[in-house]
């Protein structure tokens, strides 16, 4: 010590320093990040220490003070600092938990003995399919559904990494929300009031929780405007929103041929894999027309992620989003949050009369459009018995029958004289085709109905089930096809919303109720 200095120790009792000592704020070990390899002063110590009466005072001690007071004053700014952000970490770290948790709930509870792995969650995926609706209230409530509900953490990957899905949440948009028109009640036992449950027909709005990071592209085959915009909607994903990719086996190849810059573009090798998109994709871009969006739909045998649709067909029914600016269009997307449709899927079930029992069935089909019951090639007209939650319905004499989603109600049920129904409507089209008989209107059925349509004994020939236009069964007799709505609807991305995307297609795409309007010709003498 120089002697220019002052001999702080000798100005103050040995027990002020042992105060100041154990005042002291030790942060040398690391914690969240943080690293303050030095001791600090509290200020009060530095207070305590300037009160007291210290002997021999002279200016540089004063001065010294004051400093020592600034410096404490400093670190206690530091310290409050590290104090808030590691309270921070641990709200966080608490959130993850608790997702973590919710998670776990949703993973398969029970194992069954041989079954590992991929197996197990296969095995689950088609339970949960033929579990009821039930389970998405549960998280759902009124108000929201969760993504966790639909979609759950990924499996490991190639590079024994957890990939993590961006949650999102999904909402009610309700424009009287405020207002008396939108009550919770269904019955209200008190005053004797009936009123009406809020049902799917409000406008749904999809928040990200966390940042979308893995799109699926799928594309319509056989189109070069369609490859040329994927070959740039990929490069443009990666090199901008540096997003993690995955295309079809065809595709990859297709790129991989315009160059080995695509190498990162990821693929799936079978059917298992096929089965578990769900648990990595954020986000599935369809381009092509409403047959590749019913093709992306099939691939997702359980929940399937958001879909935006960009039209390279001819109709676009379900395919609000222009090419020309769709980089406008992902960036509002990734951003969000989004107007969507959910549309609601079939869930089909052919149970053949060879079966022993009802469950000795063949895999479930879900259908985003309809499933047709017709006559194939027989000349024959179709004979089909059916049947609503039991209770018999009709004979259907003619060339078939169609059972339609409120989606599929613009498709083959229209052309087969169908209603065209708004697609969040909850509903069963049940939809003759050709019917031999002057009377046989089309009906619409309520969602929670299980449909059942038999081809008799007695019928002459056999019937055909086809799947949105795809994978024709042949139904013998007494075979027969049951249909219920299937819980993993079909999250589709709004251009503006989903009515005024539906009224934009039926008025595009089909020139409903186009007609020269009169001309006025001045008011009427009566
Ligand atoms: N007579 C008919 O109208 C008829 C006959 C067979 C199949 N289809 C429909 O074709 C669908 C399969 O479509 P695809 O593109 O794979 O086959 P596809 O190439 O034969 O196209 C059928 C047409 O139906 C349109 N379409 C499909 N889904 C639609 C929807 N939800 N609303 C309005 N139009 C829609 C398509 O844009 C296309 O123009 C089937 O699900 C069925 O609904 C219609
Ligand atoms: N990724 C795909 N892989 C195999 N087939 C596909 C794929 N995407 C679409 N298809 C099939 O290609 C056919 C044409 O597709 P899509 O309907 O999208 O185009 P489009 O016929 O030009 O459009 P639109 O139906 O509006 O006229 C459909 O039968 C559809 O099932």
């Amino acid at each position: 010590m120089s002697d220019t200095q002052p001999n702080l120790s000798a100005a103050m009792s040995p027990s002020k320093l042992d105060s100041i000592g154990e005042a002291s704020i030790s942060c040398s070990q690391q914690e969240n990040g943080f690293i303050n390899s030095f001791s600090l002063f509290s200020e009060k110590a530095v207070d305590e220490l300037l009160q007291s009466p210290v002997q021999g005072t002279d200016e540089h001690l004063i001065e010294f003070s004051e400093a020592m007071r600034t410096v404490a004053k400093a670190l206690r700014r530091a310290a409050e600092g590290k104090a808030s952000a590691q309270a921070e970490a641990a709200e966080w770290r608490r959130k993850y938990e608790l997702e973590r948790a919710r998670n776990l709930q949703l993973e398969p509870k029970e194992q069954l003995p041989g079954q590992h792995g991929d197996d197990a969650i296969i095995e689950n995926l088609i339970n949960q399919n033929n579990k009821a609706n039930g389970k998405f209230l549960n998280c759902c409530g009124r108000n929201g559904i969760c993504s966790h509900e639909v979609l759950r953490d990924g499996e490991p990957d190639s590079d024994s990494k957890m990939v993590r899905k961006a949650s999102f949440k999904l909402s009610w948009c309700c424009k009287g929300e405020q207002s008396d028109q939108h009550k919770h009640d269904i019955v209200s036992f008190e005053r004797g009031n009936i009123t009406t449950a809020e049902r799917s027909s409000k406008q749904i709005s999809l928040k990200w929780e966390s940042d979308p990071q893995t799109v699926l592209v799928m594309t319509k085959p056989n189109s070069i405007s369609v490859r040329i915009l994927c070959t740039e909607m990929v490069r443009w994903l990666r090199e901008q929103k540096n997003m993690k990719i995955y295309v079809e086996p065809r595709v990859r190849e297709e790129l991989l041929t315009e160059s080995s810059y695509f190498n990162f573009v990821q693929t799936w090798k079978d059917a298992k894999e096929v089965l578990l998109l769900h648990t990595k994709v954020d986000l599935v871009v369809t381009l092509g027309g409403d047959g590749t969006v019913l093709w992306a739909a099939s691939m997702f045998k359980g929940p399937v992620p958001p879909v935006v649709p960009f039209s390279l067909g001819s109709l676009g029914f379900m395919t609000p989003f222009h090419t020309e600016n769709y980089r406008e269009c992902l960036n509002q997307v990734l951003k969000g949050p989004i107007s969507i449709t959910l549309r609601h899927r079939l869930q089909c079930l052919v149970i053949r009369d060879a079966a022993k029992n009802e469950y000795e069935t063949e895999e479930p089909i879900l259908v985003l459009n309809e499933v047709t019951i017709d006559r194939g090639i027989s000349s024959y007209l179709t004979n089909l018995e059916c049947y609503c939650d039991n209770s018999f319905v009709t004979c259907v004499q003619g060339d078939g029958l169609i059972l339609s989603t409120t989606s599929g109600s613009t498709a083959y049920s229209l052309a087969a004289g169908g209603s065209m129904v708004h697609p969040q409507v909850p509903g069963i089209l049940f939809t003759p085709i050709c019917p031999h008989s002057l009377s046989f209107r089309p009906l619409i059925l309520p969602e929670h109905v299980t449909l059942r349509v038999q081809v008799p004994y007695n019928s002459r020939g056999h019937a055909w089930a086809s799947f949105d236009g795809k994978d024709r069964k042949q139904l013998a007799a007494g075979d027969a096809l049951v249909c219920s709505m299937a819980p993993w609807p079909v999250p589709t991305a709004c251009q503006v919303d989903s009515t005024g995307d539906f009224l934009r297609s039926i008025h595009e795409g089909l020139h409903w109720n186009l007609r020269k309007t009169q001309s006025f010709d001045g008011p009427r003498e009566s």
